[in-house]
């Protein structure tokens, strides 16, 4: 394997040489808040960022981490900044809601995501990765495809399965896609007006209006429901992620969700879903294209396990090394690349004076490629997460999916999705980087390629299931 070769860095921004002063900061983050790190920041335990309107206190201290996600000593709500940002979205949910109305909140779809149960969830992975694939054959004649709006395809797929019990259709797919990628346009520069308390220049009303693109999907299908819920009593139920939402019921007051919370959970479910998981997953296939002994590697393994017979679950566990590419992947590349939280109570950290209302950054981005916990932190190297000598850092010091009690709802469901496209994609194609510069990332709510992903992918036949 290609433990022995020199390791490769793949792109991520050249940090400044020194931290940027505020109008250098406003011009730089305007596009990506990645790009306003500088040297320092890869190696420091803890920063401070003074905007006009807040104070920033970066923690990379991995017990001062802890601190905060796990909430031991005091509450750490998720700031009012990521509140605002995300709003338009998603309303007031289980993604950013706080206290008792986050615990009622996260308390009624607990339950619900067990119909996400990875077993059940399976089919529709599997049914979702095989149309992705049916797709690509036809995508790939016409030249490099762009695997971001790909992945979030296929993703946005999956997650529609599991939450409504029918697919996306690709048209709708795209709609969500374009209508997403106006929100980040406008929600990073939204940010950087807000912080410098300048005026928002009509971007509140675009992220609205993109906001309510991606809304209007969900409202029909839920009246649907309703409806043939009332109709046919007889008929037996999908028992999807709308049907437990459905039946939720408050935990102290027993009332089901309202129309509108109804629908902002299902949004959110949709968007924190299919968005985080498009973004790794096209970072994975770029990793992957720029490795083709690895590759090589990986689709003979996927055939060796499954032969040409349909994905199953127990394939899955015989492939860890394509969980081990999931993994580097998330750590080079975490879509949520910093967590927000409020400090709610007048303190000092590292000697820093800390008041209510200033805003703590964890950045899974900096933690992950920080030298005290990662060997060659900016290299690819999917292997170390076999070794023995990484449990450590991988345990503390790698957190895509957050920690504590606000931790992703959806891990197990992502890993799972991640490893069957990603077989169903090496199993059909080879991949090559197109040719032309290699992507950038850039961070806005997500973490994305600043001009896509484009892969040229040559069909690997005998390996495709029959
Ligand atoms: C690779 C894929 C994914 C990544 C990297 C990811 C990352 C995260 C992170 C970092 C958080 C915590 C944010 C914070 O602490 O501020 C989070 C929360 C959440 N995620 Fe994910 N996620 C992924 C996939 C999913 C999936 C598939 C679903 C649902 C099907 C999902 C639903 C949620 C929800 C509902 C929350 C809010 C939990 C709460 O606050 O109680 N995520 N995710």
């Amino acid at each position: 394997m290609s433990e022995t070769m020199a390791l490769a860095t793949p792109p991520y921004p050249a940090p400044l040489r020194h931290k940027a002063g505020l109008l250098r900061r406003f011009v730089i983050g305007w596009g990506s808040w990645i790009h306003t790190l500088f040297e320092k920041s890869y190696r420091m335990k803890m920063g401070t960022v003074r905007f006009p309107l807040l104070r920033f206190f970066v923690i990379n201290d991995l017990a001062l981490v802890q601190d905060v996600l796990e909430e031991k000593r005091c509450p750490w709500p998720k700031h009012g900044l990521m509140t605002e940002l995300l709003r338009p979205l998603m309303g007031q949910s289980v993604f950013s809601a706080n206290g008792a109305q986050w615990q009622a909140q996260r308390a009624m779809i607990n339950p619900a995501f067990a119909h996400a149960g990875l077993g059940r969830a399976f089919p529709a992975m599997r049914a979702a990765a095989d149309a992705m694939a049916e797709q690509l054959h036809r995508a790939a004649m016409q030249g490099p495809v762009d695997m971001e709006r790909a992945m979030t395809a296929v993703t946005a797929d999956v997650i529609f399965r599991t939450l409504f019990s029918q697919p996306l259709a690709p048209a709708q797919a795209d709609a969500v896609f374009a209508a997403f990628a106006r929100y980040q346009r406008h929600v990073q520069p939204y940010a950087m007006l807000r912080l410098y308390r300048l005026p928002l220049l009509g971007r509140r009303r675009r992220m609205a209006r993109a906001a309510a693109d991606i809304r209007a999907l969900f409202a029909p299908l839920v009246d649907a429901r309703i409806m043939a819920r009332g109709a046919l009593d007889q008929m037996p139920a999908p028992g999807d992620i709308l049907d437990a939402l459905l039946d939720a019921r408050h935990p102290h007051t027993g009332a089901p969700f309202a129309p509108d919370d109804l629908l902002d959970q299902l949004a959110t479910l949709f968007l924190a879903g299919h968005e985080t998981s498009a973004s790794a997953l096209a970072w994975a296939s770029y990793l992957v294209a720029c490795d083709p002994a690895l590759q090589d590697d990986l689709a003979e393994a996927i055939a060796q396990v499954s032969g040409k017979a349909a994905l199953a679950p127990e394939h899955l566990k015989a492939l860890p090394m394509l969980r081990h590419l999931f993994q580097e992947t998330l750590r080079l590349y975490p879509p949520v690349s910093f967590l927000m939280r409020e400090v709610t109570q007048a303190q000092v950290m590292r000697g820093k004076a800390m008041r209510p209302g200033d805003l703590v950054v964890v950045s899974p981005w900096l933690i992950q490629r920080n030298a005290d916990h990662w060997p060659c932190p900016h290299a690819f190297d999917p292997v170390r997460f076999a070794r023995p000598e990484s449990s450590t850092a991988a345990r503390e010091a790698w957190l895509p999916f957050g920690k504590g009690p606000r931790v992703c709802i959806g891990q197990g469901f992502a890993m799972q999705e991640a490893v069957i496209v990603l077989a169903t994609l090496l199993r059909h194609f080879r991949l090559a980087p197109a040719p032309g510069p290699a992507p950038e990332p850039v961070s806005r709510l997500t973490l994305r390629a600043r001009r896509g992903i484009p892969l040229v992918l040559s069909p690997r036949h005998g390996l495709e299931q029959a």
